[in-house]
Formats: structure tokens, sequence, C-alpha cells
């Protein structure tokens, strides 16, 4: 029996009188990166720190690896979490490299392992320098490395990309989709969606405790039912003035864009395809950016009683 690596059954969370999470059901599976979304105060680190047994769940059941992470016995599988806290602190008088290898000890790693891993992010330069010396871009590479130690099981990166300039950003991707690769699962949770998208399995977006939408994002999109942005280039005015396609021109701001819903979609690729004027094609669908959007604003409509 395939046994996912982390299974949240009707999972709450209360602080006091209030419910950081409500019903929270998923399964991950081995090799399965999931992004974790939603606006402040979501319930996004509170579900990471119960996938890691820091805090307990006030209902229902979580178990990582086969085991309640709060529990005594879960004590062993730590060793195969990696963390990466959202305000990442450290020891400010020690040097990087003091610090993870002080960090790689404690998973039963040497100093060599954590100089491999300053080098991987880009920061071995600095190694030998202090803590307090280092921009929060390099502090937020030396948390990276930290939760990269031994290759772990289960990573969970809670805003991993914040103050990371692009190249440290497609790295830390790039080592992603290496984890992947090599078998780990991984959480990563985040506020800055463009890019996100080609490295995640699913996605679940949380809002005040609750999940919105969870899946693929082929079945995140299939269910939002957003419009395909089409946008031929080489027609002029041919599009306005065909009658087919002119009713998908639904935009004041993006007047040569045709907004079609998935189920028109290959109708109106096989009509636009028929003009020999036509020079070159975008198809984009939803992006992850939109999904989000929608699911939100649905949410705020569903509340307010419309339609
Ligand atoms: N230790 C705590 N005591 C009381 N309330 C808490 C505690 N930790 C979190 N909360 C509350 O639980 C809710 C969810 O917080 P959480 O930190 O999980 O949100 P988040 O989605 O990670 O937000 P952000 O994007 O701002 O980091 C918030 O209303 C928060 O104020």
């Amino acid at each position: 029996m395939n046994v996912p690596l982390i299974s949240l059954q009707n999972v709450g969370k209360k602080y006091q009188q209030l419910a950081a999470l409500e019903s929270v059901s998923m399964n991950l599976n081995q090799g399965e990166v999931l992004g974790l979304f939603g606006h402040n105060g979501a319930g996004k680190t509170t579900m990471m720190k119960l996938i890691l047994g820091v805090v307990s769940p006030t209902s229902g059941s979580v178990e990582v690896m086969g085991m309640a992470p709060d529990s005594k016995e879960a004590w062993h599988s730590r060793a195969k979490i990696g963390y990466l806290p959202e305000n990442v602190s450290f020891y400010e008088q020690l040097t990087g490299l003091e610090v993870l290898t002080y960090f790689a000890k404690l998973k039963g790693y040497n100093k060599k392992a954590a100089i491999d891993l300053l080098e991987q992010v880009g920061i071995s330069h600095a190694m030998k320098r202090q803590v307090k010396t280092y921009s929060k871009g390099m502090r937020q590479r030396l948390g990276l490395a930290q939760a990269f130690i031994g290759e772990p099981k289960l990573l969970l990166l809670d805003e991993p990309t914040v103050g990371l300039d692009p190249i440290a950003t497609a790295d830390f991707y790039r080592t992603v989709d290496q984890l992947k690769t090599n078998g780990s699962s991984i959480i990563l949770c985040s506020h800055v969606l463009p890019g996100v998208e080609q490295h995640i399995d699913r996605a679940m977006i949380l809002s005040a405790g609750r999940v919105l939408a969870a899946g693929t994002l082929s079945e995140l999109r299939k269910n939002a039912d957003l419009p395909v942005r089409i946008k031929p280039k080489g027609l002029n005015g041919a599009v306005s003035s065909d009658p087919k396609l002119n009713q998908f021109l639904t935009s004041e701001l993006e007047q040569q864009t045709l907004f079609v819903p998935e189920q028109d979609k290959l109708t109106i690729l096989k009509q636009l395809l028929s003009y020999d004027a036509m020079d070159d094609i975008q198809i984009e669908p939803a992006n992850l950016e939109q999904l989000y959007q929608h699911y939100l604003t649905q949410q705020t409509s569903e509340f307010r009683g419309e339609q």
C-alpha cells in the first residue's frame, strides 16, 4: 500500500478562540511538490508547524511518515525533515560556516557537507564572515542551505524566495526540481506567485483557515473555467470584423486579445488559422495569479451572497 508521506484529516487548530485552521484535509506523496498560498493570516505557517509537530491539532489528525509528528516516536524522523522558517535568524556573532556546521552536526553531517552547501547557495566567499555582516539575501541563502542539509525527505519552506535576487531565485528553483527528482517531498509557501507554477505539482489556496481550492493547476483551471487569452498577430482589423471572433474581444485594455472559454478554444484557433495574414499567435491559459484572484474573489462574492 502506498502510504502518503503526509496525511492531514479534518485538521483544525485553535489559538484560544481563534480558529487558525478548520477542517483541512490533504495528502502529500513522495516526490510531490505542493504550493501553499493564501493572504496574511490564512493559516499557512500554522499548517507547517502542525506538520513539524511544533504545535498540536485541536481536532482531526496529522500523520507524517506514518506517525503523529508531535509524538515522542517522531523524534527520529525529524532528521529527515528540512525547514526554512518565515523569518530566518541565526547567531549573529558566528560566521556563516560556523552556523551551518553547527546545524549540519545536529543532523549527523560534517563540516565538509556545510561547505558544499554554502557553495551550492552561492555564499562560500563569505563563509568566514560573521552573520551580522550578511545582507538580507545572504541570510536567506544561509537559511536555505540549513534547510537543504542531508537532502531531506521532506522540505517545508516558508517564503523561500524572499530577499533573493533573480539569479538566486532561479538557482533555488533548480535545487527544488533536483530534490524532487531525487524523491524529496516539498511544501513551499509563497506570496510571490509568478515563477512558482512550473515547479509545483499541486496547489492549495487557504483563506481564513479554510481550503478554498486544492488540486493540480489543470484541475484548478478546469474548476475555475477562466478564459484562455489568445493573441493573434498581423490580423489588424480582421478579428473585429469577423462575427465568430469579435464576441471574444472583451477587454478595453487588451483590444487585440481574445478571451475564449476553454471549450471554444479549438474552434477559435481553427478560425484564426484560416487567415493567411496571421504571422504569430500567443495562447495563454490562466496563470497561478489569475487562479488565486479568481478563488479569492469567488469566496468574497459568496460571502456577500452574490451570484
Ligand atoms: N501562537 C499564536 N497565538 C495566537 N494566534 C496565532 C498564533 N500563531 C498564529 N496565530 C494566528 O493564526 C492565524 C494564522 O496564522 P499563520 O501564521 O498560520 O498565517 P500565515 O498564513 O502563515 O500568514 P502570513 O502570510 O502572514 O505569514 C492568524 O490569525 C494568526 O494571528
